[in-house]
């Protein structure tokens, strides 16, 4: 006998999507073959023979690179997309909050929007009416409800979309990716309300490439790549599996990172000057140490470690890793270890840089990153000016008698 309860609340079945993309020919093309039309057509499979079972009370996170069809694989377990083999099966009332405004008019105020998005989400005008002012309330438009959507940013329709989405009771609820988007108080308050729908056993699939919220919020993530599954358990595995560098494209590359097991974190990151002190701003030419301090979480048996500076429009400056650096390797990582990258006579131009660490497990995987760790300055100089510092001379010939 089967019990409610054992009933997955979605069921993905060899699920397969296919696009089709019409591309333009060459001119060449056209005139060889200009019978057959002016575009091709071309196959593309976004989704692969995937096959899902969601228990209810489940808080499950995609994600995996761009393109991977996180967001194919969302609006097809919504019925917003058809799959083109295999089905879906869905139990219970639903709530999708997808791309940007999907499901708002532009041309309608936010109050006829909430009315239209909340019938579409099946809910009555007595029930929208119920809850009107707490959506309100929720979302923080406040007087902007009768002003039409198309003024509004894109943090107050997500804002707004996502009042409405949690107000209509339903029992799964889809998110791709707002989450990102609205200021930090407002994110603080729809992760406050994804806690208590789980608390309240409902069952949420989010798509975000927030790696922090799947750790935080999920407790099973699915690993996408080019429309396979190549993992689906654990969210702390699924992170590392991203986290890799999106190497795993397969579910044995993925499985092996996984076994591996590798967990650590970058407890501080520090500039120095030539002396050890402390330092955040320099003068071109100075001795720059960088001071890293890991802590293995779980057992590394091989690390290595990897530095990126960064110049205040994203560039890098500069780069290196322990690999790289040193003929030994580093050896098993347990607890804490500190680590120093010295630049010498750092010949940089004047301006704030970003240092990012990476650190690597024993499958040249990435285990822990701390992006922006610290930021150094180094001030102007009256030699020269621009990224790289050059010791300029100058000389004159002397002037004509
Ligand atoms: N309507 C469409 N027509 C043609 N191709 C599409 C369509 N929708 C998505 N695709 C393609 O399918 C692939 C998967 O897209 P999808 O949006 O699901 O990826 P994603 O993992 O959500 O990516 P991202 O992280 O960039 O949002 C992409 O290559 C995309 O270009």
């Amino acid at each position: 006998m089967t019990t409610t309860a054992s009933v997955p609340i979605i069921r993905v079945q060899n699920v397969s999507k296919r696009f089709v993309i019409r591309k333009d020919k060459s001119i060449k093309e056209r005139i060889t073959n200009f019978r057959r039309g002016a575009r091709h057509r071309e196959d593309f499979w976004a989704l692969r023979d995937i096959d899902l079972e969601i228990e209810a009370g489940t808080t499950i996170g995609l994600i995996g690179p761009n393109g991977s069809g996180k967001s194919t694989l969302l609006k097809t377990i919504g019925g917003i997309l058809q799959p083109t083999e295999g089905r879906v099966q869905r139990r219970g009332q639903l709530a999708a909050l997808l791309e940007l405004g999907a499901g708002f008019h532009p041309d309608l105020t936010g109050r006829e929007n909430v009315y239209l998005n909340a019938s579409i989400l099946g809910l009555t005008r007595e029930q929208t009416d119920y809850h009107f002012d707490a959506i309100v309330d929720f979302s923080g438009i406040g007087d902007f409800i009768d002003t039409q959507v198309k003024f509004y940013s894109s943090g107050m329709y997500v804002r707004l979309a996502f009042a409405v989405a949690i107000h209509v009771d339903p029992d799964i609820l889809l998110v791709d990716e707002v989450l990102a988007v609205g200021d930090e108080a407002f994110q603080k308050k729809c992760l406050d309300k994804i806690r208590s729908f789980q608390e309240e056993g409902r069952t949420i699939v989010l798509v975000t490439h927030t790696l922090s919220q799947i750790t935080a919020l999920c407790n099973r993530a699915i690993v996408l790549a080019k429309g396979n599954v190549v993992f689906d358990g654990d969210p702390e595995d699924a992170v590392s599996i991203l986290r890799s560098g999106f190497a795993a494209t397969t579910p044995k590359e993925a499985a092996k990172i996984v076994e591996a097991g590798e967990r650590a974190e970058v407890r501080s990151v520090r500039t120095l000057d030539a002396d050890g002190n402390p330092c955040e701003a320099f003068e071109t030419g100075d001795d720059i140490t960088i001071e890293v301090e890991v802590e293995a979480i779980r057992p590394v048996a091989s690390w290595g470690v990897g530095l990126h500076v960064d110049n205040p429009f994203g560039q890098l400056v500069t780069g290196a890793t322990s690999g790289s650096l040193r003929q030994d390797p580093l050896g098993p990582l347990e607890g804490r270890r500190r680590v120093r990258f010295t630049l010498p006579q750092v010949p940089i131009g004047s301006g704030e840089y970003n240092v990012t660490i990476a650190v690597m497990g024993s499958e040249r995987q990435e285990i822990a990153r701390a992006n922006h760790a610290v930021q150094f300055r180094v001030r102007k100089n009256t030699r020269s000016w621009g990224p790289v510092f050059t010791d300029v001379s100058f000389e004159a010939d002397p002037a004509h008698q």
